[in-house]
């Protein structure tokens, strides 16, 4: 388990003519087995944090550690689309990204897959899964390197409402089996409230505005009305600051 600390992280974009402020100076920790996600409408800097995170961006200003006790925090990644290699085998894919490639690493690859409900696909190639199945390779590759921390950016956006309700149910279980620090991006406020320890909220200007923290139990049911106030309450919040802005 991870933590990530924020002091003033600040990321500026400069063009020919103008100046976009992405991230306005955002603090926050996150630590130990936590859900965070991370939302707010288009444009306030939800992927650029997240593209700082992992290191593919570097910050204007401001300061960010993540660590694990002692030494950097080894991270995971889960993107939009699930990005496998079309030319390997699922397992080989899993494979891929591990530093070691011996029985046991296999083995766990094999368990990875078992606890998306992929255990049977390991010989076949991403082509012959559907784009659900694929989304769930994608998931136990992230989780088989067991990282300290995952990043997860919008991974069930592009699936259908049954897939995606389902791969919800099946990350919160391996959340809370694994035991890691997710840091989870997504626009789905209903999805926020049903996985989320706690929800940043972000507005236009790359502000961190609110955190919320999640008392409701696990496991939420999205269609509950227990996560409907939630969201309803979320919701009102952003059109409170709207309010304020304008
Ligand atoms: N490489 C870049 N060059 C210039 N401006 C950028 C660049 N990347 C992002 N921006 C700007 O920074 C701001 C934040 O963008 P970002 O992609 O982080 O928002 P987002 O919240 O992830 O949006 P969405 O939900 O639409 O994906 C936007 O105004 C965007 O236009």
């Amino acid at each position: 388990m991870a933590t990530i600390r924020l002091e003033k992280l600040r990321k500026e974009f400069i063009t020919d003519d103008s100046k976009v402020v992405a991230l306005n100076d955002v603090s926050f920790e996150v630590s130990g087995q936590e859900f965070v996600s991370v939302i707010g409408p288009s444009g306030c800097g939800k992927s650029t944090l997240l593209n700082i995170l992992s290191g593919i961006e570097t910050a204007t200003s401001g300061k960010l550690e993540i660590t694990e006790g002692e030494r950097q925090a080894r991270l995971g990644y889960v993107f939009q689309a699930a990005r496998l290699l079309p030319w390997r085998t699922v397992m080989d894919n899993l494979l891929f990204v591990q530093d070691v490639r011996d029985k046991e690493t296999r083995e766990r690859c094999q368990r990875y897959l078992e606890m998306v409900e992929l255990g049977h696909t390991g010989k076949q190639y991403p082509s012959q899964l559907s784009g659900g199945m694929q989304q769930r390779a994608g998931i136990a590759r992230a989780f088989s390197t067991e990282p300290d921390l995952l990043l997860m950016d919008e991974p069930f956006s592009h699936l259908d409402a049954i897939t995606g309700r389902s791969l919800r149910r099946e990350l919160h279980e391996l959340w809370t089996r694994t035991k890691k620090t997710v840091l989870f991006v997504t626009h789905d406020v209903t999805e926020a409230v049903e996985l989320s320890t706690r929800i940043l909220m972000f507005a236009k200007g790359g502000h961190l505005v609110e955190e919320v923290t999640m008392d409701l139990p696990f496991p939420r049911d999205a269609t509950s009305d227990e996560v409907a106030l939630a969201r309803a309450d979320i919701m009102r919040r952003f059109e409170a600051l709207d309010l304020v802005a304008t």
